[in-house]
């Protein structure tokens, strides 16, 4: 697939190098804020993200200057049934469950995504960062779990991922009760970035770096290697090692694998079929 099958509102993307792909949230008058179209965009295109043969990683960036302000505070089109909170309720669950979905759609998506935050990622963008696999951020990133600020209970990934990500539990509830700032050396010491860089083109430089290692590798392999990573995150240890037992007395029949192994012998690259 290339460039043009990619048509979305609010996203867009580009194959900056061989089997990655860049998605920018594009909306960058309105600071990248999250309406209801990108909201579906963004699941949508990690959808197609995940079924490209043509794809194996992703960077994620902000076009603009900041990575997202989060939620769109002026076109929140909630689902409310006038004097009835019981059809009210029903009609929440599935719109809040929409969202989460779209978002989830990163986490599921197959390909190691790697996210280049810079400047203001608020609320919603922490929800999209923690279904990311890497995380980088420019020196002038900064973040809030803004959601308590708002009025509510942060519903679409960051109180469920965030404590998976970061192991210091304490600062996470800090975090999302107060809706406080930190900034990228904050966030590096904590652990919820991996690498901080000078500006956003040093920090879309450093995520492409690693996702065009990512893929190098084997595609059975780096797939391979994320879902066993995300199951394993949510399962025991035993359970982790029985399920990796499963996945690979069929995926150790791979070609790749010999591939691989012939080519770090030669000290040469491998290629790798499609998927
Ligand atoms: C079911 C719920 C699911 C998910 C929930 C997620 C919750 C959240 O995401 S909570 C977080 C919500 N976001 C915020 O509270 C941040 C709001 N924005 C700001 O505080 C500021 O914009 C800023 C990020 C601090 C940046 O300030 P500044 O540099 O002064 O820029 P502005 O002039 O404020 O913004 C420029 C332009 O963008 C528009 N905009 C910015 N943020 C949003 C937003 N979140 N929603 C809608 N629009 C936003 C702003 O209005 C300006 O537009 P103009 O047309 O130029 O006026």
């Amino acid at each position: 697939m290339s460039a043009s099958a990619y048509n979305f509102e609010t996203v867009k993307v580009s194959f900056p190098a061989e089997f990655v792909a860049h998605v920018e949230l594009n909306r960058p008058k309105k600071l990248n804020a999250i309406n209801d179209t990108m909201w579906t965009d963004i699941g949508a295109v990690f959808n197609q993200l995940r079924d490209d043969e043509n794809v194996r990683a992703i960077v994620l960036s902000g076009s603009g200057r900041c990575f997202t302000s989060g939620l769109d505070l002026f076109s929140l089109n909630l689902p409310v049934v006038p004097d009835d909170p019981s059809r009210t309720a029903f009609k929440f669950r599935p719109y809040i469950k929409k969202l989460q979905d779209c978002l989830t759609a990163i986490e599921i998506c197959d390909k190691a995504v790697v996210a280049a935050i810079h400047g203001p990622c608020i609320g919603g963008g922490i929800d999209i960062t923690t279904a990311c696999d890497i995380r980088y951020a420019s020196k002038d990133a900064y973040f809030s779990v803004k959601e308590v600020d708002i009025g509510l209970a942060a519903d679409v990934g960051t109180l469920q991922r965030l404590p998976k990500v970061v192991g210091n539990i304490g600062w996470v509830r800090e975090l999302c009760l107060t809706g406080r700032n930190f900034d990228s050396k904050e966030a590096l010491e904590q652990g919820f970035v991996s690498k901080v860089v000078d500006d956003y083109k040093a920090v879309v430089a450093a995520a492409l770096a690693t996702a065009t290692l990512i893929a190098e590798k084997s595609p059975v392999a780096a797939i391979g290697t994320k879902h066993i990573l995300n199951y394993s995150r949510d399962h025991t240890v035993q359970e982790g090692l029985d399920y990796v037992a499963t996945w690979n007395q069929v995926m150790l029949t791979t070609p790749d694998l010999p591939t691989a192994a012939a080519a770090q012998m030669q000290k040469t690259k491998a290629v790798f079929a499609k998927l």
